[in-house]
């Protein structure tokens, strides 16, 4: 699946073989009445970090509880790892509301809590596996700390190591950056790349564009419960024009320039000038610009956005706040 399918999702098997995640007309309506997933066409390849981006409310959590087998779609299919949902449990972890720890236990005697209420675990090799989970998320070192001590960051990880006791094919995370610092962010993009790396899948909702953009390989963009695109992330914004930009305080100037150069869209902007890249060179337009006079104080080649996409297909701003 390297090519962005737009809203239209694959509709043969052969398209859907490897995938992670299929959901095939997937809608809830709950009894209010209100359809918060609508005829969701969802294809996630196995070994993607697959960013599932919407704005407040557009369907995701309730999108996810489906997935998970928490809540039960109205119509429409769906399997994860090739299976129904509940069937596929056992080979999915999840971070989906923060789990339940005990301040003032160490973050491996929560998770031995955690791990104790497995009843398919074996009693034996907790130990090994607690202290693994605890390492892949960078938190040894911090094993024996009262959880009440750990940063913002440090309790996302260790809800991460919560879901990975078990050796897992699909991870799954609904906004796990909500409510973090800056460093906390970080630490939790890091950890789902180096996640990925291992080979896990994993399943990452979100409603900030540049973090999709920034940890993920593919995207689905989600609006008012309904798909707007996916695919890659490169092939999401394949179809829009890469653009350049110029800062200059002679803006008219520098118009009649890209104009000249036959450059299409150009706009004018607060102290700069864009316009479609085509063909062009950046050095010689640059050229072009230095030779006709023009003061060019900044010069960017600047490529489409996910937000660029999301305008692009709705006509909308991506608005977080729903
Ligand atoms: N149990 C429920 N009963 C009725 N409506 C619900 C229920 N759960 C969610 N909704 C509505 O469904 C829509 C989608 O909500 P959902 O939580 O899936 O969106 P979201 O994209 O995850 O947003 P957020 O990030 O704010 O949770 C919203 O309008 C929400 O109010």
């Amino acid at each position: 699946m390297d090519t962005a399918t737009r809203a239209d999702a694959p509709d043969t098997l052969v398209e859907t073989v490897g995938a992670a995640i299929v959901t095939r007309g997937l809608t809830k309506r709950f009894r209010s009445g209100q359809v918060a997933v609508d005829a969701l066409d969802l294809t996630v390849p196995r070994g993607s970090v697959f960013g599932f981006l919407g704005p407040n409310g557009s369907g995701k959590t309730t999108t996810i509880r489906m997935l998970l087998g928490l809540v039960t779609p109205t119509s429409g299919e769906q399997s994860v790892l090739g299976l129904p949902p509940v069937q596929a449990l056992p080979k999915v972890g999840a971070v989906v509301e923060g789990p339940a720890f005990y301040p003032y236990l160490s973050g491996a005697d929560n998770l031995m809590r955690f791990d104790a209420a497995d009843p398919t675990a074996s009693r034996a090799t907790a130990r090994r596996r607690i202290a693994d989970a605890l390492d892949r998320v960078g938190l040894a070192a911090a094993a024996g700390k009262r959880y009440r001590t750990y940063s913002l960051g440090m309790r996302q990880r260790l809800a991460i190591a919560a879901a990975l006791l078990r050796p897992r094919e699909l991870l799954v995370l609904d906004e796990p950056t909500n409510g973090l610092d800056p460093q906390g962010t970080r630490e939790v993009r890091a950890l789902v790349k180096e996640i990925a790396a291992d080979g896990t899948t994993v399943f990452v909702s979100s409603h900030l564009l540049a973090e999709v953009e920034q940890m993920c390989t593919h995207a689905a963009i989600m609006r008012a419960g309904k798909l707007v695109a996916q695919g890659t992330i490169a092939s999401l914004s394949a179809g829009l024009a890469v653009r350049i930009r110029v800062e200059t305080p002679d803006a008219a100037a520098a118009v009649r320039v890209l104009e000249r150069l036959g450059m299409d869209d150009v706009r004018t902007g607060d102290a700069h000038v864009t316009a479609e890249l085509g063909g062009h060179a950046p050095e010689r337009v640059n050229a072009a610009l230095v030779g006709e006079g023009v003061a060019v104080r900044g010069l960017a080649v600047v490529r489409p956005s996910l937000e660029d996409v999301f305008v692009g297909l709705t006509g909308e701003g991506f608005d977080v706040d729903g």
